[in-house]
């Protein structure tokens, strides 16, 4: 938890619109959770075409002052800048950025929902140039024999256009060091794509052009995996509208940038859901995109979402992300839920609503561990240790059983190669079970030495934190549609659901796996998805008996030691069967594929055909029993610590038929509490004392020496 402080937060609201947005910001602020123990102190600040026409001055020197002297970040509602030349009057926020030194714009754009026209989520950041440009603002007008000349300076330097790709390449390289540590399942790459128009001012945007790619070629970059590309700024609009999916980081100078942020909000619906953050060094002020909207000034039905996120990022920037994550995950919720939405959104409800109902949603995470350094396996054990819900996890032993049904279970040796065979009347089954830092019990019963696999050294699951790898053949015909995978529970849960386990499911379906269904509120709660949706990897055997014995031939010639890695694909006949189905070859595109319903029901998962499966992630965390979920805005995933509402009942992962509701497939992992196990432990010791005191009785130090 961060020390406990006190920040300054100067509010500017300025004209129209934010008037009511920047009320919501502080109320946002007032209300966050003690927990935090992080406190706030107001001081209100004056500029704005108001403020001009009453003083003369849009921008007063107290404001400027006190920001710099007092502050430690500050909000900036919008101001009604007149689009005719008025004497004495200059933009206060462009003044503003450059009196403070606020080099970056930073505009995060990102989906909830998917929308019919773009069905992939949106997640970019377009971080904008915010000093120089045509925003020097050095305009003249001259009299010529032809009349009136007007003309103005588009400066761009080296030394800001370095810092602002630099900061592009950062946030790139957090963004793509958060997907990885939380893998999302986008497959996004870490780009940044640089934007200008040097094909016409090869001097002013090539000069840009060029100091971006030499600060974005420097090492750490690179190793970050971040990836350069350039686009002109008109070809660069027109793919953001066609493809915005494709997008990472888009760095651009003062103007396109302004162009860009207002096009990427248009995709997400309204100007009224993206925030910015006016970021110099050490000092953030953050502001809504939007300006002051004078179309619907004065009604209380402007969307206070761009503030409340602008809210979060300026705590972003200045180190509060546990604070930000709440805000980010609160709006989220309320975006997700969907009840209470403004008319820009498609609702009825007015700006206030929508404040009250994010800020009861603002407890519904709980602590992160630390988002700015997302778990990934590779990370220390002492930073998770500090943590409650660890020390409670270490209480108990994780058991492993499987078997065909929920009755007939047999327990299981985590991280071995060697497969656990189950047969019953529909099918036979090949099971490998791997736990990445696994503090559990063996095949005996007894806490197990195999705490990890060398799947999880592998390039392709180094993120993965366990590994359900399954081959089976059925004994009868099941169609694709019919076949599912999930979990489900044998009693209700909906008392025990963590707070925020609705929009974290809303969340895991749109991010992670969109075939989800399921009722966790049931007497009997579910999840499933279809298998052919839901599997990481999908890989068809032969049918042939022949090419099966050839197959298990090759497999019994793998040496022990190896990690059965299991590629998409097929082997003999099932290549051809896959051929035969359309289905795509690669992995993702199989997923996709079976998204469509229609798609499932073609595919018939035939009698005596062999199906290998590899079902892994980064998300459920045996080893302490928490659910990592994927970041919202720019930074931040959360992890919900299962453990703190667990109620004792396995967790179960069940391959079923959904048509018949038979279960094929079980695999039932179980928390025994420690003591139960070192009483048994005990008990076992003494009773082999017992036998070794006896006279006559088997084994001694003797036969052991
Ligand atoms: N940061 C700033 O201060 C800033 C930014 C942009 C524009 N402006 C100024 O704002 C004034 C109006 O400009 P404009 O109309 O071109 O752009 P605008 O962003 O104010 O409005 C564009 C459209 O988006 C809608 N909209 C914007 N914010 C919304 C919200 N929170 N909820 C619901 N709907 C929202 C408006 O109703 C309008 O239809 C101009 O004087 C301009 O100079 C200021
Ligand atoms: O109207 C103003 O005074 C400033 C508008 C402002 C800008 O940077 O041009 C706005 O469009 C923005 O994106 O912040």
């Amino acid at each position: 938890m961060a020390a406990s402080r006190t920040l300054r937060i100067g509010l500017i609201p300025g004209d129209g619109i934010g008037r009511e947005v920047i009320p919501a910001g502080r109320r946002i602020l007032e209300a966050l959770p003690s927990s935090l123990g992080l406190k706030f102190s107001f001081v209100d600040l004056e500029a704005g075409f108001d403020t001009f026409k009453q003083t003369g001055v849009a921008l007063p020197d107290r404001t400027v002052e006190t920001l710099k002297k007092e502050c430690d970040g500050a909000l900036f509602g919008a101001v009604s800048s007149p689009t005719t030349a008025t004497k004495g009057y200059s933009s206060p926020i462009v003044a503003l950025r450059k009196k403070l030194d606020l080099y970056a714009n930073v505009r995060p754009v990102k989906s909830v929902a998917p929308s019919p026209a773009y069905p992939e989520p949106i997640d970019l950041v377009t971080v904008r140039e915010n000093t120089e440009d045509l925003y020097v603002k050095e305009e003249r007008t001259y009299d010529t024999p032809d009349g009136p000349v007007a003309e103005a300076i588009k400066r761009i330097s080296t030394r800001a256009s370095t810092r602002i790709a630099t900061m592009a390449g950062e946030i790139a390289a957090r963004r793509a060091r958060v997907r990885q540590g939380l893998g999302d399942g986008s497959g996004k790459q870490a780009l940044v794509t640089v934007t200008h128009k040097s094909n016409v001012l090869p001097q002013t945007d090539g000069l840009f052009r060029s100091a971006s790619f030499a600060a974005l070629a420097q090492q750490r970059f690179k190793d970050a995996g971040v990836k350069v590309e350039e686009q002109i700024i008109d070809s660069m609009l027109y793919k953001l509208v066609l493809q915005p999916a494709y997008y990472d980081v888009i760095v651009a100078p003062n103007l396109y940038g302004d162009l860009l942020s207002d096009t990427a909000a248009a995709l997400v619906k309204s100007l009224g859901l993206v925030p910015s953050a006016n970021v110099g060094d050490g000092f953030a002020i953050g502001e809504p995109c939007h300006g002051s909207a004078p179309d619907i000034a004065g009604k209380g039905i402007s969307n206070p979402i761009a503030t409340l996120r602008s809210v979060a990022l300026m705590l972003d920037f200045l180190d509060q992300e546990e604070a930000a994550a709440k805000i980010y995950a609160a709006v989220d919720g309320n975006l997700a839920d969907g009840k209470l939405l403004t008319p820009d959104m498609g609702g009825k409800a007015k700006t206030d609503e929508v404040v009250e109902d994010v800020i009861r949603r603002r407890h519904c995470l709980p602590p992160l561990q630390d988002p700015t350094q997302p778990f990934s396996p590779a990370q220390p054990p002492e930073l998770l240790q500090t943590k409650e819900y660890f020390i409670m996890a270490d209480k108990y032993f994780l058991s492993v059983t499987a078997g065909p049904n929920y009755a007939e279970q047999t327990p299981l040796s985590i991280n071995s190669e060697e497969n656990t065979r189950i047969t019953s009347d529909h099918l036979t089954a090949n099971l490998t079970i791997r736990i990445q830092n696994f503090r559990g019990l063996d095949a005996h019963g007894q806490p197990s030495d195999s705490k990890t696999s060398p799947y999880f050294s592998r390039p392709s699951h180094q993120h993965d934190l366990y590994s359900l790898q399954f081959t089976f053949t059925p004994k009868e015909d099941i169609n694709g549609h019919d076949l599912v995978f999930g979990n489900d529970f044998d009693h209700p849960i909906r008392d025990k659901l963590p707070p925020g386990f609705q929009q974290a499911f809303n969340i895991a379906k749109y991010w992670i796996d969109p075939g989800l269904y399921g009722d966790v509120q049931a007497d009997e709660p579910y999840l499933y998805s279809p298998l052919l949706s839901s599997m990481n990897i999908f890989r068809v055997g032969p049918k042939d008996d022949r090419e099966h014995e050839k197959l298990e031939e090759v497999r019994a010639n793998n040496t022990r030691e190896d990690v059965q890695i299991l590629q998409e694909g097929g082997d003999a006949d099932g290549e051809e069967w896959r051929r035969e189905h359309k289905i795509p070859q690669d992995a993702a595109a199989r997923k996709k594929y079976f998204l469509t319903e229609q798609h499932l029901r073609d595919v018939t998962i035939e009698r005596g055909r062999e199906y290998s499966n590899d079902f892994f992630n980064p998300y459920l965390d045996f080893n302490d029993f928490a659910l990592r979920l994927p970041g919202f805005a720019v930074i931040p995933g959360i992890t919900i610590p299962i453990i703190s509402y667990w109620d004792g009942q396995p967790l179960r992962y069940v391959m079923k038929n959904r048509k018949t509701d038979e279960p094929l497939l079980v695999v039932v992992f179980t928390l025994v509490p420690k003591e139960q196990i070192e009483k048994g432990g005990k008990a076992v010791e003494e009773e082999k004392k017992e036998v070794e005191e006896t006279p006559g009785g088997q084994g001694g130090d003797d036969d052991v020496d």
